[in-house]
């Protein structure tokens, strides 16, 4: 049997290493299944916070959802175990880290780099959507870094339909398109906005929308009030890629399927994502 498929897990199969961040609900560390030595990273979420912020049921489905995916640009994750007290998640090693700490490193990206990365997310998207599964989370908070610097949608944001109005309160404006600032309904195409945005604060450093206030970053969403800035220089293939990704009209974004031929990608991204 393969070392990481379905059975049922305790922490005695663990060597526990140094933690590797902590969330909201617990901490991640770096793990070794005894039996095959397989490196894997380890969250530790408490069951108490879990119900103090009534997610446990987002948490079984976004479990069962992440479960099920199988993506070189997708976070694996390989099982889950509980005791009294937590539920451990047993998540792919991703040992170049966080994203948005690289990108806070180097301010903002090449387009080369851009590109790949957007390329990367773009086919990732493209079999989540295949098999009906809406992102709705993208943004660098939730991307990790492989070894071999391939980028991992690392997120349990994922949900097919349910719309968590608790999750638009506390976590950031920055990265939600217009219909979900005014809740309404919306489908696949709201991670292409999304990836939009991204593209933008890959290139920029600060993502299109930014304001000191959520009012004004709510305002300028829903106006599209994009605005790109004379430094740093970028060409006017990546503008024109960002201009087609951020348009209100859900049904008039680029289809993911045409990013991959766009030539800002083309030109920059690395075949090999
Ligand atoms: O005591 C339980 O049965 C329990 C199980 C799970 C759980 C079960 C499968 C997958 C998953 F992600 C989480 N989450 C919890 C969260 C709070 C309190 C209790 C629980
Ligand atoms: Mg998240």
């Amino acid at each position: 049997a393969s070392a990481t498929e379905k059975r049922r897990w305790t922490l005695n199969d663990f060597d526990i290493g140094k933690p590797l961040g902590r969330g909201k609900f617990g901490h991640v560390y770096l793990a070794r299944e005894k039996r095959s030595n397989h490196i894997v990273a380890l969250k530790v979420l408490f069951k108490s916070q879990l119900q103090q912020s009534q997610v446990e049921h987002q948490l079984r489905r976004e479990v069962e959802i992440q479960s099920h995916l199988r993506h070189p640009n997708i976070l694996r994750l390989y099982g889950y175990f509980y005791d009294q007290k937590r539920v451990y998640l047993i998540l792919e090693y991703a040992a170049k880290g966080e994203l948005y700490k690289e990108l806070q490193k180097c301010k903002y990206f090449s387009e080369r780099r851009a590109a790949t990365y957007v390329a990367s997310l773009a086919r990732a998207l493209i079999y989540c959507h295949g098999k009906h599964v809406i992102h709705r989370d993208i943004k660098p908070e939730n991307l990790l870094i492989g070894a071999q610097g391939e980028l991992k949608i690392a997120d349990f944001g994922w949900s097919v339909h349910t719309f968590n109005r608790r999750r638009t309160m506390c976590g950031t404006l920055d990265y939600l398109p217009p219909e979900m600032v005014e809740s309404v309904e919306h489908d696949a195409s709201v991670d292409i906005w999304s990836l939009g945005v991204l593209c933008y604060e890959f290139l920029y450093g600060v993502p299109p929308f930014e304001a000191k206030e959520h009012s004004d970053t709510y305002r300028r969403i829903v106006q599209v009030d994009l605005k790109f800035p004379p430094k740093p220089i970028v060409s006017s293939a990546a503008k024109d890629l960002i201009s087609q990704m951020l348009v209100k009209d859900s049904s008039h974004r680029l289809p993911l399927h045409k990013l991959l031929e766009h030539p800002w990608i083309v030109q920059n991204a690395d075949p090999s994502g």
